[in-house]
């Protein structure tokens, strides 16, 4: 499998306090790399970085494909849907932006467990119910790489066994995750790395 993101020396610090420090690793296709560390870390800093959103102090990140941007999708740690659509507007909406505009929303909602539920406005659904509209990204996306901050959150075991289904979907067709998660897998991916971050005063 080739090489997708080569990350040298990486170096964060905020307010003073080095959040990590010499943080290096290769991704090739097929991985999954798990960032583990205690609240406050700089999980979601390296994965803000990772995706050209945040600047740090130091260190490189090589992507090995010239238009980078178009190869990953990024999930933040909140759902980022439009509370005052419909799910079945906002999976549309979410589509069309990501270039998608071909997409069957209705087979995207029935994916994720949310038929009957796409009339009503996002914001009257619970929190795990808009995590899953925002994931649908993941079942219609042809992007290579997967940068996801803690994508289990508010899902039920239903939902984190699914997620993890499309996971290995993914992984086995030659794509690559990189994610934060407080919680371990249950699934075993065949290319597991870990990182954990743990600053300078654990
Ligand atoms: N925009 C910012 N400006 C200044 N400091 C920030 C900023 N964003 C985050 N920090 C600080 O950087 C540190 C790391 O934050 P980060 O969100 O990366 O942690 P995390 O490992 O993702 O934590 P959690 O597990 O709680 O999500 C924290 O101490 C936080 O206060």
């Amino acid at each position: 499998m080739s090489t997708l993101l080569t990350v040298k020396q990486l170096v964060s610090q905020r307010a003073g306090r080095t959040l990590f420090a010499d943080l290096s690793f290769t991704l090739q296709h097929g991985d999954v790399l798990h960032i583990e560390g205690v609240n406050g870390a700089g999980k979601s800093t390296l994965l803000r970085a990772l995706v050209g959103l945040v600047q740090l102090q130091g260190g490189t990140v090589e992507y090995h494909h010239d238009d980078w941007r178009t190869q990953l999708v990024f999930m933040g740690h909140k759902a980022g849907i439009k509370a005052e659509l419909t799910a079945l507007e906002n999976v549309t909406l979410q589509a069309r932006l990501d270039g998608y505009a071909d997409v069957d929303p209705w087979q995207l909602l029935a994916t994720v467990g949310l038929l009957g539920l796409e009339d009503l406005p996002a914001g009257q659904l619970s929190a795990g119910q808009q995590r899953r509209i925002a994931l649908t990204r993941l079942w219609y996306s042809a992007a290579p790489l997967w940068v996801l901050d803690e994508p289990f959150t508010a899902l039920d075991s239903d939902g984190i066994a699914l997620l993890q289904q499309r996971f290995a979907e993914h992984t086995a067709a030659g794509g690559a995750i990189i994610m934060t998660s407080h919680q371990s897998l249950t699934w075993q991916p065949d290319q597991l790395q870990r990182l954990r971050i743990s600053g300078d005063d654990e």
